[in-house]
């Protein structure tokens, strides 16, 4: 059994605090100091029964209280001691709170577990409630919901993230050890049997070591449950995929020293998953397939083995003319359109030289008796400007050497940084970055010290990104890093790549003009090429983007309207034509207006942005993959370089800033060979820009989508009704949080709400309209009536959505005459559109493909 820490309060400060979390409590203590300060002028004091609860608790050190009922005890003191010198009067829930530093929750009645026994309840600081678990890590898998709202569950099944140090097994609490501050986490305690394992092991090599323990220790059991030891790629079957290594030799050990008593552990779905991948690929795996057009470029049959099982007939043009340069050492600056294969372009060469260098490294050392202990080198860095990205290039590459099993890790924020750090401890081959987290490793820990300069390649994906705010600092000092060994000692090799779709800034791509902005001397790509420091004096420059930076195979088309309407348009484009969409938005804000208006209309939408939790995003972006029609609603994090499969089309929702971000955004769709549809939003205050990034495109106007709009009224209604049930969701959402405050803070300080107060600062309902709410009078009866309001509307909406959307004049004259005399046929004709039955099921390619070549074709307005 387990208690949990009070993320306010750290009794038993530890060492593994990091200096993030001790500034998040910091933040938080002073946030609810804050608050209480605000709820003593509100709030009044009573002795009522839950004090009586109160009293009962503190015999039995550690506060009970519901789970999810928002009764966190404030935050007094980080010191227990301080905290008990301190004479100020303090309910007995806060003095228990403060004595101990732990509490524990009960558990909701509808957990499930497996043994009927409570072993834990996690608390995270950044997730709002829940659970679930079992006695044996093993068998165990944790859900943990977000914010409360099961519908926006998120499950993790990875106990990586889980910071050891905030929770203590039950069985270890005494009033007395915390009082003492003798309490040790289980956090604590797994360091030091790791400690303890380390010096008893010292004699055998540190990877060793370090998997011996971790198969001995409750935690390492924990830990080995999310990274599947078997895997050639430990961790593709993460459920993030958040980090990938081949650890073959190291899994080896760890599997060979289990405890023979262990339970057997339970597969995760994600190991499950992945053990099923494995075996598809191996099917896929075909011998015979012809890879002559490769094997000219230089390629050995390793690496041509790996394309046999990704089964890719021919090189791309980019590939073509990069692999043989970067096989022969050389440095590169290559520019291709989006979707194009650079990631191949890149990777293919890298594998090769690190399947080579092994071969030399293991025929050199054939003498040594200690062959088999050769420490993995750190051959490249591969640097990208976002975690999906990094997260894709490493399942790339993994995929493509997975017979060599190549050793991968990424190293991205967002996520536990611990793992990371594991991981490269076991000695990766090729790293793949975003700059902001591979400079905290290196500024915090010394794994990587000595390995960056020596490293034999350099790989700058969306190199023109990496010189923009966010990165460049962070770029810059490992740029420094990586240079500094290289600077002592010349003898030193290493080729540096650098990659993108729009490399030259200002979009002027044509070789004479790309050849002067990147040697112009104060030019931001100057100064890259400083800081790069290439071995060669002028690097291979491959340009083959096309005139207007967008690739050949993406139609575009534009849809004019005003700003209130483009939710409607937007709704009747995404009825209109079924198929995945992938819509930009230029700021947080416009997303999430959007995304509850198309859940609203069921559309099955996702948000992605980046100041989401990093879980969610990958959470959304996987339900995005596997929707067939679903709709990504995104901000620019995802403009960069993600490859997912069949986008239909991109809606630039928004005008894009910049003619980078409408090239990458663009570039979503049309991958690999496929044909894709640009659809971009114009209204009139965006008209001007619209025509600034059409010059820099250098391409007339884009034609607008030829559209029968007859439709119109009965969309605007629909959005209209999705639009009211959004705002009073919203206000009653935001009702109820201010009333669990108010209720939350009461209780933190003991005492009863008084209802003057309550009525005071209450308002009344105008019941003519939603959004009169005109001052005075009693709150729970302005929530009940919007809950009232809310259901009529959703049931409204329902009905609507369950009825074909028609033409004005079709209900009347339905199976009658009229301009819908054939709609009993047209609805039960599977060519026509379900939801839209006077419409073909056409797809927007077609249209949009259409209406390039002719123009002139004027779309219908009503
Ligand atoms: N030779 C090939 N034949 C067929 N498909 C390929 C080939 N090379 C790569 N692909 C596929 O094309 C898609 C795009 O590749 P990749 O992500 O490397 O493009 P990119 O040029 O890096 O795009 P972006 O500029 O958007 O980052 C991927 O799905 C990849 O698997």
């Amino acid at each position: 059994m387990w208690l949990v820490q009070d993320k306010n309060k750290k009794s038993t400060p530890t060492p593994a605090a990091n200096s993030k979390s001790l500034s998040k409590t910091a933040e938080n203590t002073k946030r609810k100091n804050e608050n209480q300060t605000k709820s003593d002028s509100i709030v009044t004091p009573t002795s009522n029964n839950k004090s009586k609860k109160q009293k009962k608790n503190n015999n039995v050190s550690a506060v009970l209280e519901p789970l999810g009922s928002n009764t966190k005890q404030d935050s007094v003191n980080s010191n227990p001691k301080k905290t008990l010198a301190n004479k100020q009067p303090q309910s007995n829930l806060k003095k228990n709170a403060a004595k101990s530093g732990w509490r524990k929750i009960e558990l909701p009645k509808n957990m499930t577990m497996p043994d009927n026994e409570m072993c834990g309840v996690l608390d995270f600081e950044e997730i709002d409630v829940e659970y679930n678990v079992g006695d044996d890590p093993l068998n165990t898998s944790i859900k943990i919901k977000d914010g409360g709202n099961s519908n926006n569950g998120k499950e993790f099944d990875d106990f990586d993230d889980i910071n050891w140090d905030d929770f203590i097994f039950l069985d270890d609490f005494s009033e007395e050890k915390a009082e003492k501050g003798q309490l040790k986490s289980i956090g604590m305690q797994f360091k030091e049997s790791q400690g303890k394992k380390k010096s008893k092991n010292k004699n055998k090599t540190s990877n060793i070591e370090e998997s011996a323990t971790l198969a001995d220790s409750p935690i390492a059991n924990i830990e080995e449950s999310a990274t599947p030891a078997d895997s050639p790629i430990a961790n593709i079957a993460d459920d993030t995929n958040e980090l990938e290594v081949s650890v073959d030799k190291v899994n080896e050990v760890v599997s060979e020293q289990k405890p023979k008593n262990k339970k057997k552990a339970k597969k995760s779905k994600q190991q499950k998953k992945s053990e099923a991948e494995e075996l598809k690929e191996e099917q896929e795996f075909d011998p015979e397939f012809d890879v002559s057009q490769w094997e000219i470029l230089g390629l050995n049959d390793t690496v041509l083995n790996g394309i046999k099982s990704i089964k890719f007939e021919r090189p791309t043009e980019i590939q073509e003319r990069a692999i043989p340069f970067a096989l022969s050492g050389n440095d590169i600056l290559g520019a291709a359109q989006t979707g194009s294969g650079k990631t191949l372009a890149f990777g293919l060469p890298i594998i090769q030289k690190i399947i080579e260098t092994r071969a030399q490294t293991k025929s050199e050392n054939q003498t040594d008796s200690d062959s088999e202990r050769i420490e993995p080198i750190l051959s490249a860095v591969i640097l990208v400007p976002t975690r999906e990205l990094a997260i894709q290039v490493n399942e790339h590459l993994a995929k493509v050497s997975r017979h060599e099993k190549v050793r991968i890790v990424s190293v991205i924020g967002g996520m536990s940084m611990q793992k990371q750090e594991r991981l490269l401890k076991l000695g990766p081959e090729i790293v793949v970055a975003t700059p902001g987290r591979l400079w905290e490793i290196v500024e915090q820990t010394d794994l990587l010290s000595g390995k960056l300069g020596k490293i034999k390649f350099l790989v700058l994906d969306e190199a023109d990104r990496m010189l923009e705010k966010g990165h460049f600092k962070e770029l810059t000092d490992l740029l420094r890093v990586i240079n500094l060994e290289r600077s002592k000692n010349p003898e030193i090799k290493r080729q540096t790549m650098v990659f993108s779709a729009t490399l030259n800034k200002d979009l002027a791509i044509d070789k004479k003009k790309f050849k002067k902005a990147s040697t112009a001397k104060d030019s931001p790509m100057q100064d890259m090429i400083n800081k790069l420091q290439f071995q060669q004096k002028s690097p291979i420059l491959i340009d083959i983007t096309p005139k207007s930076s967008v690739s050949n195979q993406i139609s575009e088309a534009r849809i004019e309207c005003l700003k209130d309407d483009k939710e409607i348009y937007l709704y009747f484009f995404l009825t209109r034509f079924t198929g995945k969409s992938l819509v930009f938005v230029n700021s947080i804000s416009a997303l999430r207006r959007l995304v509850p208006i198309l859940t609203n209309l069921k559309i099955p939408a996702f948000p992605l942005h980046a100041s989401m939790q990093q879980r969610q995003r990958l959470k959304n972006l996987d339900r995005f993959k596997e929707s067939p029609n679903g709709v990504l609603v995104a901000s620019d994090v995802a403009s960069r370089g993600l490859d997912i499969p069949m986008v239909d089309h991109v809606i630039h929702y928004q005008v894009p800033r910049a003619g980078d971000l409408y090239v990458h955004r663009s570039g979503r769709t049309a991958r690999g060979e496929n044909e894709g549809v640009v659809i971009i939003f114009v209204c009139p205050e965006e008209r001007q820009n619209y025509l600034k990034l059409c010059k820099l495109m250098q391409k007339p106007e884009i034609s607008e989508l030829p559209l029968d709009y007859s439709v119109m009224g009965k969309m605007k209604q629909l959005v209209s009704l999705a639009r009211q049930i959004d705002s009073i969701e919203h206000k009653v959402k935001k009702e109820s949080h201010e009333s669990d405050w108010l209720n939350k803070a009461a209780r933190d300080m003991d005492i009863e709400i008084d209802p003057h107060f309550v009525k005071s600062t209450s308002v009344i309902y105008d019941d003519s309209s939603d959004d009169n709410v005109i001052g005075g009078g009693a709150g729970g009866r302005i929530t009940t009536h919007r809950k009232e309001k809310l259901t009529n509307l959703k049931n409204q909406l329902d009905s609507l959505l369950a009825k074909p959307i028609l033409p004005p004049g079709a209900i009347r004259s339905f199976l009658t005459g009229g301009i819908v005399a054939d709609m009993a046929s047209k609805l039960l004709n599977p060519s026509n559109n379900p939801r839209m039955p006077n419409q073909l099921k056409e797809t927007a390619l077609n249209l949009t493909k259409s209406s390039n070549m002719n123009p002139k074709k004027k779309q219908k307005r009503n």
